[in-house]
């Protein structure tokens, strides 16, 4: 099977073609919704667990995607043993449609923590766990030669919001596996989030992530958007010309280590930007967040954290479609 990056997509789940609703009963509100998904929570009636159901249109402006839907299945499988991506549970089909069935991250989405006033907003120490356990969720997605590139405050989703649990990255829509022989040239991604080299059209990688987890960090730690203006030309002029604001008026309270590992990332030459492993070496990364003791700490970082970070590839353009 071919996907737009004509990349041959094979993967392990079986796709089922008996009804849905035969095995899983839709409960509340959607979680989520896009141009051709949309996303609701559903217990499955055997186990009465919840589950995440995402519907994906196959046909999209008269287009055959359904290629491209078992690509993002095929990303989801390539991280499966990562703690911190979404784990998929089943894919069935219907004749317009392919359901998949994640995990459900009862916490919803990070960005409502990143906008809340201060009592709910995330604290540095918060953040730096946070942002180590979505550097190794990516470290597991490079490692794989896989870039998100729609790493976003909205696709970051907690287990659990009060008390503060775990990161879960989701939606791999946009995904691509990286390819070091061809470059690939288009627009993706959110205005806000996405990277100098998208803009200018120039070859996309993994330091595209990169730059995308520096603005997520920085969104985390001041609830602002540093390239965001009135309208969609200036925040992309606030990208093309990485305009940022690191004054104290901003930054008031928050440490210069953190400043340190925002700048590391903000770099328009993605040549010069830190790879998903220097970024788990940053000093930053490395104060104790847990409030237990150290052996308590270690015991629970062997259990609930993967192996220290695998290295990430160099930096890869991925393939033209
Ligand atoms: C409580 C909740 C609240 N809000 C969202 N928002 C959301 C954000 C991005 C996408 C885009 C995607 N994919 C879908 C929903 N997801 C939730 N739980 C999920 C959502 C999921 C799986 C990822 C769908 N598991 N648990």
């Amino acid at each position: 099977m071919m996907n737009r990056n004509g990349v041959v997509t094979k993967i392990r789940t079986r796709i089922r073609n008996d009804p849905f609703k035969n095995n899983y009963e839709l409960v509340g509100r959607e979680l989520g919704r896009g141009k051709f998904a949309v996303v609701k929570k559903c217990v499955e009636k055997t186990t009465g667990k919840e589950h995440a159901a995402k519907f994906l249109r196959k046909r999209r402006k008269g287009q055959d995607c359904r290629s491209d839907i078992l690509n993002e299945i095929a990303v989801l499988e390539s991280a499966e043993a990562n703690p911190y991506v979404v784990a998929l549970h089943e894919v069935y089909e219907t004749t317009t449609e392919i359901i998949l069935v994640l995990e459900c991250a009862a916490g919803g989405e990070i960005f409502n923590q990143c906008v809340a006033d201060n009592d709910e907003a995330f604290t540095e120490k918060d953040v730096i766990r946070l942002a180590r356990q979505i550097l190794m969720g990516v470290a597991c997605l490079h490692q794989n030669n896989v870039v998100h590139l729609d790493l976003k405050p909205q696709n970051i989703l907690l287990t659990s919001a009060q008390p503060l649990g775990d990161i879960r990255i989701v939606d791999f829509g946009l995904s691509r596996r990286v390819d070091s022989v061809t470059e690939v040239r288009e627009i993706l991604g959110t205005p806000e989030y996405v990277a100098p080299e998208i803009l200018d059209y120039e070859p996309i990688s993994t330091a595209t992530d990169m730059w995308s987890i520096g603005v997520l960090t920085y969104v985390m730690l001041t609830g602002e958007s540093p390239f965001q203006g009135e309208e969609k030309q200036e925040t992309f002029l606030n990208i093309s010309q990485v305009n940022v604001d690191y004054s104290q008026d901003v930054f008031q309270g928050i440490s210069d280590l953190a400043v340190d590992f925002i700048q590391s990332l903000l770099i328009k030459n993605p040549r010069k930007r830190a790879t998903v492993e220097q970024c788990l070496n940053h000093p930053w990364l490395m104060v104790n967040t847990h409030q237990h003791t150290v052996d308590e700490q270690e015991a629970s970082q062997s259990e609930s954290e993967p192996e220290s970070p695998v290295p990430s590839p160099e930096l890869v353009v991925i393939p033209s479609y």
